[in-house]
């Protein structure tokens, strides 16, 4: 059984589209990264996913039931952090902790840990809280009943590099107790970090569906050199001219490509795999990508 199962998803909002055709689904415990352009239908799905909305035909389900007929037994084993977090704005973060406790139940220590880890100062209203400290708090809401599947959108934007760190951090370590999470993120670079698997979404519909190690398998090396020299080789396309030398993409054997490098004196050398980015902006950007 899959935690999350999204089939031939669809959701118009009147003429509008929201989803065209949606489909992927999530292993237990691994961490999916969704990821799509403005627009493309990421909060929509996070909302049917959710039982917040409607579709219309398709099939969505969570922990093997359908999201909109089980909302509230859902509800209970999901861990949600909106992209914003708007809470009681006079509360204080501990009477806030207080309401949630009461509502699902929670193991006091293990909140005092999630506080300590986000660095949290219970005593401030979340109205004084900055936009980052706010962010911390929809986490700590989102983890503090230790859900079974958690949904985060947008989670480390605004958190400062040393929180953003702990905060991964503390994803692998779901990870590894068997929790599943589904992040939505524009910060690819996260997504790279921690993610098992990664899909990409376009104009409504699941473009690639992939795990993360064979993504970037099936992709080619950069190469980046400095000073600039012509190089030629096979296997090699995309040669570029930068401010100090060059780049290239290479796909083959090493052996031939470090025999040519090693006949050229470079000050530089940088033969590197390709990053999430930039297999995102390749897929979005080809042509027979377009749907
Ligand atoms: N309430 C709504 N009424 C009409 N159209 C909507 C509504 N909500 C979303 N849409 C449209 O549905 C499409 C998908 O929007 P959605 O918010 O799901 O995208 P997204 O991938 O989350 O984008 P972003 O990264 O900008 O948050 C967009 O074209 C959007 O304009």
């Amino acid at each position: 059984m899959h935690v999350i199962e999204i089939n031939d998803l669809k959701k118009y909002y009147g003429n509008k589209r929201g989803l065209e055709k949606a489909s992927l689904y999530v292993n237990k415990g691994e961490i999916y990264g969704f990821i799509g352009p403005n627009g493309a239908g990421k909060t929509t799905l996070i909302r049917i996913l959710l039982g917040l909305l409607p579709k219309d035909t398709g099939v969505a389900r969570v922990l093997g039931m359908d999201c909109k007929m089980a909302e509230s037994k859902i509800h209970e084993q999901i861990g949600y952090m909106p992209s914003e977090a708007a809470f009681f704005p006079e509360y204080k973060v501990k009477e806030l902790i207080a309401f949630y406790s009461a509502i699902r139940p929670t193991n006091p220590a293990y909140v005092q840990k999630l506080v300590e880890t986000l660095d949290i100062d219970v005593e401030k209203t979340f109205q004084a809280l900055s936009f980052g400290n706010k962010k911390k708090i929809g986490i700590l809401i989102a983890l503090m009943h230790e859900p079974e599947l958690l949904i985060l959108d947008e989670p480390t934007t605004g958190l400062d590099p040393l929180i953003q760190k702990q905060f991964l951090g503390l994803l692998l370590e779901l990870k590894k107790q068997g929790k599943t999470i589904f992040l939505s993120s524009h910060v690819l670079s996260d997504i790279q970090k921690v993610c098992d698997r990664v899909g990409l979404i376009k104009n409504g519909v699941v473009i690639l569906e992939n795990d993360m190690h064979i993504l970037k398998k099936e992709e080619h090396k950069i190469v980046e050199f400095t000073p600039y020299q012509a190089i030629q080789i096979d296997g090699m396309t995309d040669f570029q001219t930068t401010t100090s030398g060059g780049t290239f993409k290479y796909r083959g054997q090493m052996k031939p490509l470090l025999q040519v490098l090693s006949q050229c004196e470079f000050t530089d050398l940088v033969i590197r795999d390709v990053t999430l980015e930039e297999i995102f902006l390749s897929y979005y950007e080809s042509e027979h990508a377009h749907v």
